[in-house]
């Protein structure tokens, strides 16, 4: 799988005091209008496309140690999100096509830009699965869609409104963990899909942070599962079943940064945990058998993707960085 380190390295995470190990991508967004506004600096330098530099702003700042870090990507903050998907985490995507289980991630602090970068990347991705039924005549395609959120550690279905705010967690024998009476809808083509994609995100819950006023306030998966069969019997494999997640986290974030209090405070607890339990999970995945017992039931998100990080799975991380910290 995918999570095992080519080149391991560590990047300090600001947001959260926290080192997380993964490899992948990371984009760093542009300034935005109220931070050329101010008049900020961009803390961050693309050294080239795999390393990135942190600049202090202060001459006693704390600089994390070490403060240049190697990526397989890095893409700046010119880059358009086409690049970052065809460079980056195509080739896991379109695993799902031949039965490989996917999973992409936009992970960082609140703010980065993971929900603008995910929803390019979901389109790209719509856009090469169609393209690849419309070039495979001989397999019969099916694609079906279902999507969540993780609010509070309390899962909610984003294609049904009236399914209440606390959907079960059930344990299944041959499926794993299933989210009970979860909607899964079959797209008749890719137009359908994409509106079906448009009504989860609109449901998904936001709030107003001092970082940005429609801050993503909880975990959303966004689940295809790609089923297919050769129409002809042949010596080919006949069957592929898979699911491809785009998996959009709430963004990491410190209370002081956020101005958080009530509502937000609490949220932001829960997003912390979540993540923390994420990064144990890839972390233990990484260093392969030796890491023994992995705490996927610590969190739902991680209960959830159980059966998306680990086994046969391809994973791909996209790091987004703000310009300023
Ligand atoms: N690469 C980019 N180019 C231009 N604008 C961007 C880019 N990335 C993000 N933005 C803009 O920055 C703002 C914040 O981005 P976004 O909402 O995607 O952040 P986020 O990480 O999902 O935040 P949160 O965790 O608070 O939900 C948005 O207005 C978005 O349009």
């Amino acid at each position: 799988m995918d999570l095992i380190p080519k080149r391991p390295f560590e990047i300090f995470d600001k947001q959260l005091d926290n080192w997380i190990t993964t490899q992948d991508d990371i984009r760093l967004r542009p300034l935005n209008k109220r931070e050329q506004l101010a008049k900020d600096n961009v803390s961050w330098e693309c050294i080239d496309d795999h390393s990135i530099v942190y600049k202090p702003q202060q001459p006693h700042e704390r600089v994390p140690q070490p403060s240049s870090f190697t990526f397989d990507k890095v893409f700046g903050p010119t880059t358009i999100t086409e690049t970052v998907y065809e460079d980056g985490v195509k080739t896991v995507a379109l695993s799902a096509l031949m039965g490989i289980n996917a999973t992409i991630f936009a992970y960082g602090q609140t703010s980065s830009g993971k929900t603008y970068t995910m929803r390019g990347i979901t389109e790209k991705a719509v856009n090469d699965i169609y393209q690849h039924i419309m070039q495979t005549p001989e397999r019969d395609f099916r694609i079906k869609i279902s999507g969540l959120e993780i609010y509070n550690e309390n899962v909610r279905d984003l294609l049904n409104s009236e399914s209440g705010r606390n959907l079960k967690l059930l344990d299944d024998p041959e499926k794993g963990t299933v989210v009970e009476k979860l909607v899964e809808e079959t797209a008749t083509d890719d137009k359908h899909l994409r509106s079906l994609i448009s009504v989860c995100e609109a449901q998904r819950q936001v709030g107003e942070t001092a970082l940005n006023d429609t801050s993503s306030r909880s975990h959303q998966i966004i689940r295809l599962t790609i089923e297919s069969t050769l129409r002809e019997t042949s010596d080919c494999v006949r069957s592929f079943v898979s699911s491809l997640n785009f998996v959009d986290l709430a963004g990491s974030e410190r209370a002081s940064q956020t101005n958080a209090d009530g509502a937000r405070l609490r949220e932001g607890c829960h997003i912390n945990l979540s993540l923390m339990t994420l990064t144990t999970v890839i972390r233990k995945l990484s260093v392969g058998k030796r890491s023994g017992h992995i705490p996927y039931r610590d969190s739902k998100l991680t209960r959830i993707l159980q059966h998306s990080l680990g086994g046969n799975a391809r994973t791909a991380i996209i790091c987004t960085l703000s310009p300023r910290l």
